[in-house]
C-alpha cells in the first residue's frame, strides 16, 4: 500500500513538515495549498527537496468551487485552475484535487455540472494532469460519492476520476458497498480520516475533529476494504484536520499517522479475509471463487498479537521510596525481598505485583513508571510494536535474569511484555530476595485496573498506541466533571475484562495550581470491607467522603442501614447497575500516585464512574488545603 499523508495535518513550516514526513516513512504528500502559498520556498525548490527526501509529491489540493455556476464565474474559473496546472507543472505534480462547490454553484442541473468538468478535464489533459473530483459533506449540491462518481462517468474523459475521502462518506453514514462498483481507473485518489461520533454540523466535524486512522469510531478497514476490492493501487492518504495535531510536536504527529496507516493496512486485510471467508462458505462456486481472489494492492501485515490476558506487574518508583512502601504494608501487601542486582522492591498481594524502583533520579517524586502486561510470546508482541514505530525501552539485565521486552507509550510511560503464566505467577520473582519463608498471607488480589494521565496532546496518539500494538480494545470516552475542569476519560480494555487500562485527560494546569497530575492503580479482592478494616487497624490515611455523598447513595440506591453506615464508617465508595456492584475506596496521594482498592460483586464491568467527580473534589480539595 502506498501511504501518504497531507501537509495541512501537521504543524509547521512547509520545509518541517516535509522532513518529518520522510523520517516517519511515508512514501508521499499531498501539498495543501495554503503550505505552498506560504512558504518561502520556490516550487522548484519544493520539488528538489521532495526528491531529496524520497517523498512523491503525490496531490496538490484544494482546488474549490468550480462546479455548477454561471458562464462568467465559469470562465474565470477555468483560467484560475490553468494557473494551477502551470504551477504544478513546475512543482512536478499530476493529480489535483476539486472539491464539489459549497458556495458558488447557483445552479444545481448534473448535466450543465458535466459540460463544466468536461471543459476543466479537457484543460487538465492539455497539461498532463488528472482531476480528483471529491464530493465534500457540506457540498451544495453534490455531497455524495456515488453522485461525484456519477458525473465522473458521464464526462468520461481520461483525466477526470475522482477522489474518495473516508470523512466525506462515513460522516454521511453511506453505504460503502457501492464503493465496489467503481471503476478502479476512476478512482485516482484516496483519503482516509478517522473521527469520534460526535453531533454536530459536519464542516465543523470534519476541519476540528478528525483523527487519525483507529483513533475514533469510523469503520475504516471496512471501507479500506471495499477500497481494495474496486482493485483501486494508488495512494492511501491521511487528510487530518485537527486542532491538536496541528499544534503539536510534528515529527512525533507524523510518526502517530504513520503508525495509524501501518495499523489500518493491517485491519484492512484482516477485514477482507474475514469477509472472503464468509463468502466462500456460502456455497456457490462462484462465490468460493470470490472469496479466494487476489486483489492488486498489495496489503502488508503485522506480527499478529490477541489482547493481553493480564497485568503482569506495575512499577512505581521515586528516590525516596518510604511513603510508598508504607501505604503498600498497610494496604495489606507483603514485601519479598529486593531484587538480586537492581535497586528495585518487589511487593505482592495475591497475584497483584508491585515494584517499587529505588533508582529514580533526585527529588523525582513517587509516580507510575512502568506496566508489565501478560502476552502469549513477548517477542512477538515487540516485534509488532516496533513495527508500529513503537519506541524501545531497553534495561541492563544480568545473564541469568528475565529479558523483558520493552516499549514506550506516549505519555513515557514503559511497558513490558512479559510471558504470563497460566496459574498468574511470574517466573522473575525468583530474582528477589532469598526462599520467601514467611506464611503466604491468604489474601488474594489481583491488579483490576491502571489509570494513566495523559497529556492532552497526545491523548488520541495513546489511544491509537494501546489499539495498535497491545490490541486493547477502545470503549466510548465519558467526561468527568472535577472542580479543575471537565476530565476525558477513556477505557481502553481487554475482552475479557482481564487488562482495563484508564486513560484520562488531566485539564490543563494553571502554572500557578498545585499539581493535579494524579495517577493510580487499582487491585481487586475478594473483601473489601474487611480488607478496608484491616488497612485501616494499621493506619492506612483513607481519602475522605464527604458525608453528602452517602445521603445521596441512600437516595439512589435505598441501602440497608447497616451496609449503608459500614460504607461511611470505612470511607468506601459504592455502584450498582444491572450487572451486579462494585465497592472501592482510594488511599490517599504520595507524589502523583495513589491505590484503589475495588471489590466487583456479581458482574459489574465498570469503574464507579458515578463516584470518580467525587474523589476529583476531595482529591482536589486536599491539595489545595496541603
Ligand atoms: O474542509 C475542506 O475544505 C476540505 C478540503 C479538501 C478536502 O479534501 C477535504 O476533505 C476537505
Ligand atoms: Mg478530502
Amino acid at each position: 500500500m502506498r501511504t501518504g499523508i497531507a501537509t495541512v495535518c501537521l504543524s509547521g513550516t512547509l520545509k518541517e513538515k516535509m522532513q518529518a514526513c520522510a523520517i516517519a516513512g511515508f512514501d508521499g504528500i499531498e501539498i495543501f495549498e495554503q503550505d505552498l502559498v506560504t512558504s518561502p520556498l520556490s516550487p522548484e525548490d519544493i520539488r528538489k527537496m521532495a526528491a531529496d527526501l524520497g517523498l512523491g509529491l503525490d496531490l496538490y489540493q484544494p482546488f474549490r468551487d468550480f462546479d455548477g455556476v454561471t458562464p462568467d464565474l465559469l470562465k474565470a474559473n477555468l483560467k484560475r485552475a490553468e494557473a494551477k496546472f502551470k504551477l504544478m507543472a513546475r512543482l512536478g505534480m499530476d493529480t489535483i484535487l476539486v472539491c464539489s462547490n459549497v458556495a458558488t454553484a447557483t445552479i444545481d442541473d448534473d448535466q450543465l455540472r458535466a459540460e463544466q468538468l468536461a471543459l476543466l478535464a479537457a484543460l487538465a489533459g492539455d497539461h498532463g494532469v488528472k482531476v480528483a473530483y471529491e464530493a465534500l459533506a457540506w457540498g451544495k449540491h453534490v455531497n455524495d460519492y456515488e453522485h461525484a462518481y456519477r458525473l465522473v462517468e458521464a464526462v468520461d474523459h481520461p483525466n477526470l476520476g475522482t477522489c474518495l475521502d473516508s470523512f466525506h462518506i462515513l460522516s454521511r453514514d453511506w453505504d460503502t458497498a457501492p464503493i465496489e462498483d467503481i471503476n478502479a481507473d476512476k478512482i485516482f485518489f484516496v483519503q482516509v480520516a478517522d473521527a469520534p461520533k460526535l453531533s454536530m454540523d459536519v464542516l465543523s466535524w470534519s476541519r476540528h475533529y478528525r483523527v487519525f486512522p483507529g483513533e475514533g469510531q469510523f469503520e475504516l478497514a471496512k471501507f479500506m476494504g471495499h477500497v481494495v476490492r474496486a482493485g483501486y493501487t494508488g495512494p492511501v492518504s491521511l487528510e487530518v484536520f485537527n486542532d491538536v495535531f496541528r499544534q503539536s510536536d510534528v515529527e512525533r504527529t507524523a510518526v502517530d499517522a504513520m503508525r495509524s496507516l501501518i495499523w489500518l493496512e493491517e485491519q484492512s486485510a484482516k477485514w477482507l479475509a474475514g469477509t472472503s471467508a464468509e463468502t466462500a462458505a456460502a456455497g456457490t462456486s462462484e462465490q468460493k471463487a470470490a472469496g479466494r481472489r487476489r486483489y492488486p494492492m498489495e496489503l502488508a501485515t503485522l506480527p499478529k498479537v490477541n489482547e493481553p490476558a493480564g497485568f503482569n506487574f506495575a512499577e512505581v518508583k521515586a528516590d525516596d521510596t518510604a511513603q510508598l512502601e508504607k501505604l503498600l504494608g498497610q494496604l495489606g501487601f507483603e514485601f519479598e525481598g529486593r531484587h538480586r542486582t537492581k535497586d528495585v522492591q518487589l511487593w505482592t498481594m495475591g497475584q497483584a505485583r508491585v515494584i517499587i524502583n529505588e533508582q529514580a533520579a533526585l527529588h523525582t517524586e513517587p509516580a507510575i513508571a512502568a506496566l508489565g502486561f501478560d502476552v502469549d510470546s513477548p517477542v512477538i508482541a515487540s516485534a509488532r510494536a516496533q513495527q508500529l514505530k513503537a519506541p524501545v525501552v531497553s534495561r541492563k539485565v544480568q545473564a541469568d535474569e528475565e529479558v523483558f521486552q520493552g516499549i514506550s507509550a506516549p505519555d513515557s510511560t514503559e511497558i513490558f511484555l512479559c510471558q504470563g503464566s497460566p496459574d498468574g505467577t511470574a517466573a522473575w520473582t525468583q530474582e528477589f530476595g532469598e526462599g520467601l519463608e514467611h506464611p503466604r498471607a491468604a489474601q488474594t488480589a489481583v491488579i483490576d485496573h491502571v489509570n494513566l494521565a495523559q497529556p492532552w496532546q497526545h491523548f488520541d496518539e495513546a489511544v491509537l498506541f494501546y489499539t495498535s500494538a497491545l490490541a486493547l480494545e477502545p470503549q466510548p470516552f465519558a467526561e468527568v466533571p472535577s472542580p479543575s475542569g471537565l476530565v476525558r476519560s477513556q477505557v481502553m480494555q481487554a475482552s475479557n475484562g482481564a487488562v482495563r487500562l484508564v486513560l484520562n485527560l488531566a485539564p490543563v494546569q494553571q502554572a500557578s495550581a498545585p499539581k493535579t497530575y494524579q495517577e493510580h492503580i487499582a487491585f481487586a479482592v475478594d473483601d473489601l470491607v474487611a480488607t478496608a478494616r484491616s488497612a485501616r487497624e494499621r493506619g492506612l490515611e483513607f481519602l475522605q467522603i464527604p458525608a453528602n455523598y452517602y445521603e445521596d447513595l441512600d437516595a439512589r440506591f435505598d441501602l440497608e442501614p447497616g451496609f449503608l453506615a459500614t460504607l461511611k464508617e470505612l470511607n468506601l465508595l459504592y455502584d450498582r447497575d444491572a450487572n451486579g456492584e462494585f465497592l472501592h475506596f482510594y488511599t490517599a496521594t504520595v507524589g502523583s500516585v495513589f491505590f484503589e482498592m475495588v471489590e466487583r460483586r456479581g458482574n459489574y464491568d465498570g469503574y464507579g464512574a458515578p463516584n470518580a467527580p467525587v474523589r476529583h473534589a476531595v482529591q482536589y480539595d486536599s491539595l489545595h488545603r496541603a
